[in-house]
């Protein structure tokens, strides 16, 4: 590989703590489109020379871990078989230490109209302010791509679940704040999602929110089909759901005077920072 193609995209940051973030042009294409001096050449070269002092330990690292161990041991798990994990030497915590933050899954459960969606929002856009990344897996946006093909009866809402509680743990392993905000009727399923992740990265948020006051704010006017008879199975109507008894967080609004999302989403970002997931 040659030393000019090695592009930093993080100037200021060691090399250590770049090493997630180097890519490598094809070698036909220079990054710069204007000659460069000796020195950037002399500099990319040493730059490089590190580079593959880190790569050595980090893969030195991975083999300590796995010394002893059959590499060759194959899986069966559900369907897949014959299927072996690979590992990578850039773990979670590395990348934690780059996005100076702690992956952790944010589980926001609820009834439909209990302002899941609203405080999600409103903690992203509160963390995004402090320099913190988050993503947000919203019931209804993945029903449009990956869960497109689930409905709501009782085995699609398992399947959904498990879902999002797999592509959650994904991003928690990447170094996110990953938000979750669905429904999750099923206290099962949301303690099948919190089994997935190291413990106390699964933080279960409830919105304590009446059905009464759903069912006033009804902004997708459901509420109203569903005791029309038109929506059959909808939560809370006829369809269950069941309250969590161990939430982290419990978001409380018992009348049609809640607090603001801002102040509900201020909760959330108080618990994160006691527990230490907003830095490294
Ligand atoms: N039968 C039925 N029951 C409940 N909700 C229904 C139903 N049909 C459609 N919707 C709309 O789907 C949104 C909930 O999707 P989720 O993926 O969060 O549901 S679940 O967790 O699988 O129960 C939910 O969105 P939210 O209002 O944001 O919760 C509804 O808009
Ligand atoms: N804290 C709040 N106070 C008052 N109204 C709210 C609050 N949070 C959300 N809402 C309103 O309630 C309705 C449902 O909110 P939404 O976030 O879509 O709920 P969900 O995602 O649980 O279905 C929306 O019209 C929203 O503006």
């Amino acid at each position: 590989m040659n030393a000019s193609v090695l592009k930093p995209a993080l100037p200021g940051i060691s090399s250590s703590k770049r090493l997630g973030f180097f890519s490598f042009s094809d070698g036909n294409k220079p990054f710069h489109s204007k000659p460069r001096g000796v020195c950037l050449i002399k500099a990319a070269m040493e730059e490089t020379q590190t580079l593959k002092q880190d790569v050595n330990g980090m893969v030195d690292k991975l083999a300590n871990r796995h010394a002893g161990k059959n590499h060759n041991q194959l899986s069966t798990i559900g369907n897949s078989t014959n299927i072996k994990w690979h590992e990578c030497p850039v773990e979670k915590i590395d990348r934690e230490k780059l996005l100076k933050q702690k992956g952790c899954v944010i589980w926001i459960t609820g009834l439909s109209g209990s302002g899941k969606s609203t405080v999600a929002c409103a903690l992203s856009h509160m963390l995004y302010q402090r320099g913190n990344l988050s993503y947000i897996l919203d019931g209804d946006n993945v029903r449009h791509g990956l869960n497109r093909d689930l409905s709501f009866k009782a085995e699609d809402r398992v399947e959904n679940i498990r879902r999002v509680g797999e592509v959650a743990k994904l991003f928690a392993d990447a170094g996110f704040i990953c938000i979750a905000c669905l429904i999750s009727p099923y206290r099962r399923d949301r303690a099948e999602c919190r089994s997935m992740l190291p413990n106390r990265d699964f933080v279960e948020v409830f919105m304590d929110v009446p059905l009464q006051v759903c069912e006033n704010r009804d902004p997708k006017g459901l509420y109203k089909l569903a005791r029309a008879g038109k929506i059959k199975g909808f939560t809370g109507i006829d369809d269950p759901y069941e309250p969590p008894l161990d939430a982290e967080i419990v978001l409380q609004c018992n009348t049609g005077d809640c607090s603001s999302p801002c102040d509900l989403a201020e909760k959330v970002i108080s618990y994160l920072e006691v527990e230490g997931y907003l830095q490294a």
